[in-house]
């Protein structure tokens, strides 16, 4: 798959400065992000992080859903041990965009649930593909990783790429009244794992 790597910057953030990779996937015209941070080069496991794009969750702290809290719950923990990599994918909406996500939330608000909107739109559940994150943590030099995830599929996914998990830490965090069908819903539609499955945590409750 054409990923090219395009520009490497420093991006200071309240929990360390790191350094920001640019990718250009050629396939969709889509611009991808890799903050990493420490030498993630060096063959052992790296923390890391697939996080999708959630305009809403990420930036406009909307509590629909759990992501602003898992992305910045992530870059702490990645912060914390000096070492790891976050691949910021632009698959919003689980890969139906902005707009669509705005039009599933229409229907979920008539009563819908995560799952039965995007299918009324014409949608699979989740159309997401993680096959950019292989060039670009080889790009990196990242040879495995411990994935902070709750999501079997991504795991499946990288382990199918030849990317070997090392370990799955769990990323229990930003649950809320307004999120609670949501998640029961992942959990019970879309196979993830929201129990204490594991120690080690990388989030708060
Ligand atoms: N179509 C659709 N997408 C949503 C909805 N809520 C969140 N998203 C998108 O879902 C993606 C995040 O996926 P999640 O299912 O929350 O979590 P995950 O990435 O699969 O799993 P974790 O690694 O455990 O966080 C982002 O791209 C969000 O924009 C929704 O109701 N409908
Ligand atoms: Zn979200």
């Amino acid at each position: 798959m054409p990923v090219v790597f395009v520009a490497a910057s420093k991006l200071p953030t309240p929990f360390a400065t790191f350094t920001m990779h640019g990718f250009l996937d050629e396939a969709t015209g889509r611009e991808h992000v890799v903050l990493s941070l420490g030498d993630v080069a060096d063959g052992q496991p790296v923390l890391g992080r697939l996080h999708s794009e959630c305009l809403t969750g990420d930036a406009l702290f909307s509590q629909r859903c759990d992501c602003g809290s898992q992305l910045e719950a992530a870059l702490q923990a990645i912060a914390r041990e000096g070492r790891g990599v976050l691949l910021y994918l632009r698959q919003e909406g689980r890969g139906i965009g902005l707009l669509n996500k705005i039009r599933a939330y229409e229907l979920q608000d008539g009563g819908a649930d995560t799952v039965e909107a995007n299918e009324r739109l014409g949608f699979a559940a989740d159309q997401r593909d993680y096959g950019m994150c292989q060039p670009m943590l080889e790009h990196l030099g990242v040879k495995s990783l411990r994935l902070m995830t709750n999501n079997p599929r991504k795991v499946k996914a990288l382990t199918g790429m030849g990317i070997p998990v090392a370990e799955r830490v769990p990323l229990h965090t930003g649950h809320n009244p307004h999120n609670k069908h949501y998640l029961a819903t992942k959990a019970g539609k879309l196979g993830h794992m929201m129990g204490n499955e594991h120690q080690g945590e990388a989030g708060r409750a």
